[in-house]
Parts: C-alpha cells; structure tokens; sequence
C-alpha cells in the first residue's frame, strides 16, 4: 500500500551568498516569499543567490503541508519516492539524485570547476569541510533571463592573439612560456596542447597577488586608452568585473582566459565535471548532480583551491557556440504546451520547460523517477490525472512528483504560464 503521496507542494531553501541580486530584485527571494508568505519576509538590502529544490542535507526542501524535510520522506518509503530503478541505478536509497535550482546573479560568482568522481571522493575524504560531498558535480544552466558567464577556455589562437598584443599579460605569463604555446598551438598533438594551456594556466593561477595586482590595474587601464586592443565587449567586461571584485585574478584567468558566453532565455550551457566556468549575471535554472563541491580560484572571497583547480581541469577549448545545449522535443506530453527538454549527456537530471500561452491542458505520462517542478511565471494548475484535487500552481510554488505519477498541468488563461521540472529516469 502506498504511503507516500505522489503530487504534493514543497518549499525549498535559499543561500545568501554575496553575489545574490538583493532583496525583490532577486527572483530567488520572489519565488521563495511567493511559495512560503507566512514565514518568508523579503530584506531589501539582502543577497539571495540560490533557490535549492532537492535532498541535500545542507539547505533542506520541506513538505510544504508539515515541513517534513523531503530527504526524510524519501529515506521513509524509497521505493514509493525514486522508484526501484532509480535506488538500484545509483545505488542509494538516500535521496533524489540531482539538485536543482535557481540563481539571481547580481555579481560574478567565483572561477570554478567541479571534480569527477574520483576527484570528490578523494577531496571529501581529505578535505570534507571544504568538500561536502564524495559526488561529481556536473551542472547544466538554462537562461530565465538573458545571462552571461564564462565557460570553458577560448579556442588557443584567441588566447594566444590577446598574449601577443596585451603586455600585462604577456608579463604574468612569462615570455617563455608565452613563445612556447605561441609555437607549439598548431601542433596536431592535441595531449600536448592541453598541456601548453596548463602551463599558460598555472602561470597566472600561481603568480602572487604582489605581481598580478599591479598588472590588473595597468590592464584595466588599457581597456580604457585603448580599447580596440581588447574589443569593446571584452573591453567593457574587464572594467565591469574589476568595479566587482578589483584587480582580482579573475580579470586574467576569466576574462583572458575563458570563452564569454552569453545565453538568451531558453538557451542552455551544460558543464562537465573539470570545466572552468564562473557565472556572471541574469537568473537562471541550475540543475546538477546531487553535491556541492565547488573548486574555487578567482573572483571570490571564499576559500580557493589553485593547486586543486589547476591540476585537475581537462584543458579543452572549444568555440563558445559549442558549449551550448539545444532543446529537444519531449514527446511524452500533449496538449496545448510548448515543451523543450534540456537533457545533457549525463544519468542524473534532464530539466523539462513547459510553457502555455493559451488556455487548456497538458497531460504527462508517469515519468521513471522523481521530478521536482517550479513555476517560474505565471499560474495554473497541476494535477495527478484522473483526481479531482488540482493544486494551485503559481509562481514560485514547487512541487514533488512521484515516479510513474502522471500528471496534468492546466492553464486557465491565454497569460503565460511557464514551469520547469527537474527529473531523473532509470
Ligand atoms: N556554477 N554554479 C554552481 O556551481 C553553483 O551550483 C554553486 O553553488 C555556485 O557556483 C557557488 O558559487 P560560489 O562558490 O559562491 O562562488
Ligand atoms: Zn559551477
């Protein structure tokens, strides 16, 4: 006999980091006050950086009728909340496998990358304070906003072009290393290339604050007397980061270093374990492997784990529009939607977009795991298919839907009304 119901209403938990839009600015802080009214009171000088829907213990998401945290109701009846191939899929009965959430980004989150597997095991058995989890952290972001962030390092000619015609940075890397990644970019040794942009990497990664600082204020100042040198859009993006976080590394090791991608809404990145990416700005939904291991080393006053970061990063460079994700169709709903699924290379989530511009309904077919879903504007309905009760779904409300649970979402009007579910399938 089923214990566990199968649709029902959570409420997740917000993180204030420093770089959160402040108060109702943040679409973090309006969803959260929206889903939770009673207990939610907005500050206005106050950052909300991330919305976190899920089972990790450290922001727990609660039963919205008696805040049972989720991560208990799953742990009570495993099997009725992520379904018997999901347990044996990942081998846990402990909770939902990804982490889904949104982020209001005000100002540039750190240069980071996440570890693998093995990478997390090992750092959460040798540093759990600073590494929480023993899981890999791959992260898919989809626009709500039009959003910017770096991902993934520029193709070599750019970088090897901006060493060429930027003193500052020709002299933090070296001229040694400089000629020798000039010469050794058109190689057909791939390996070895990889290894040439970790030398350019360490170099600046390591150089001290006594060295680079006064190089970060002599380049910004550059991107002012001569701002061709950089184009207008780099130009712009190094004074902008440098008003954030000043004559940080960040400007060499983000801004020089790293493709500038910039995201419509609907459009998506996704982010393999051990690339360097930071976000800059624009809301977004984030959703990755259940962890939290961030390897950070510029562009923040958290803790920073260079050697880490520059040992472990996979060294690829690809061209900015091959970091993007395109949408796909999701043929298991019908109805009046529009459906785009968002569904990266790896087992843990795809991340469902579903959104009305007129009245009427669309049916879901069960999926083959749990799935949790947000409205992030707008309002409807949502419903198990077959019951009467449908549910409120407004803006910022969140709901868990059970394994194999169909359900239906209904819009009473032709106002827009956009949702998006987070889900994992044996
Ligand atoms: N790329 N995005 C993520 O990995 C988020 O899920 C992380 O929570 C944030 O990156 C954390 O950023 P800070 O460590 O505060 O700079
Ligand atoms: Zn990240």
């Amino acid at each position: 006999m089923s214990s566990a119901p199968k649709l029902f209403r959570v409420i997740g938990g917000a993180q204030n980091y420093d770089w959160g839009k402040l108060g109702s600015t943040s679409a973090v802080a309006r969803f959260a006050k929206l889903n939770d009214p009673e207990n939610v009171s907005i500050e206005e000088e106050k950052p909300y950086a991330e919305l976190w829907m899920g089972t990790h213990p450290s922001v727990p998401t609660v039963s919205a009728q008696d805040r049972t945290p989720l991560r208990d109701l799953v742990r009570a009846a495993p099997e009725e909340m992520l379904g018997q191939d999901i347990i044996d899929k990942f081998g846990s009965k402990e909770g939902i496998p990804f982490l889904f959430k949104v982020l209001s980004i005000r100002k540039v989150l750190s240069i980071q990358a996440h570890p693998d597997k093995a990478l997390a095991r090992q750092l959460h058995a040798s540093d759990p304070k600073h590494y929480p989890d023993d899981n890999h952290k791959p992260e898919m972001a989809v626009a709500i906003t039009d959003f910017e962030a770096f991902c993934g390092f520029k193709p070599l000619a750019e970088i090897d072009a901006l060493l060429q015609k930027i003193p500052e940075f020709r002299e933090l890397v070296g001229d040694d290393v400089v000629a020798e990644f000039h010469s050794g970019i058109d190689s057909s040794d791939v390996a070895g290339k990889k290894k040439l942009l970790q030398k350019v990497f360490s170099r600046v990664m390591n150089s001290p604050e006594s060295k680079f600082e006064p190089l970060a204020a002599r380049l910004v100042e550059r991107t002012k007397s001569d701002p061709q040198l950089f184009g207008e859009t780099l130009a712009d993006l190094i004074q902008r980061l440098d008003a954030q976080f000043p004559n940080d590394i960040g400007l060499f090791c983000g801004c020089l270093l790293l493709n500038h991608c910039i995201l419509k809404s609907g459009e998506a990145m996704f982010l393999e374990a051990k690339d360097p990416h930071a976000y800059i700005s624009g809301d977004i939904m984030e959703c990755m492997a259940a962890s939290d291991n961030v390897i950070r080393a510029g562009f923040t006053p958290k803790f920073k784990d260079v050697e880490v970061l520059v040992d472990c990063l996979t060294y690829s460079f690809n061209p900015v529009e091959e970091q993007k994700l395109k949408p796909a169709p999701f043929p298991r709903g019908t109805g009046v939607a529009e459906l785009k699924l968002y569904d990266p290379p790896i087992d843990e989530f795809s991340v469902l977009q579903t959104t009305f511009t007129s009245a009427g309904a669309e049916k879901f077919e069960g999926l083959d795991g749990p799935s949790l879903l947000i409205v992030t504007e707008g309002k409807g309905k949502i419903k198990l298919q077959g019951s009467d009760e449908a549910l409120d779904a407004s803006t910022g409300n969140i709901f868990f839907v059970a394994p194999k649970a169909a359900i239906e979402l209904v819009s009473e009007s032709k106002d827009t009304f956009t949702s998006y579910r987070a889900f994992c399938e044996a």
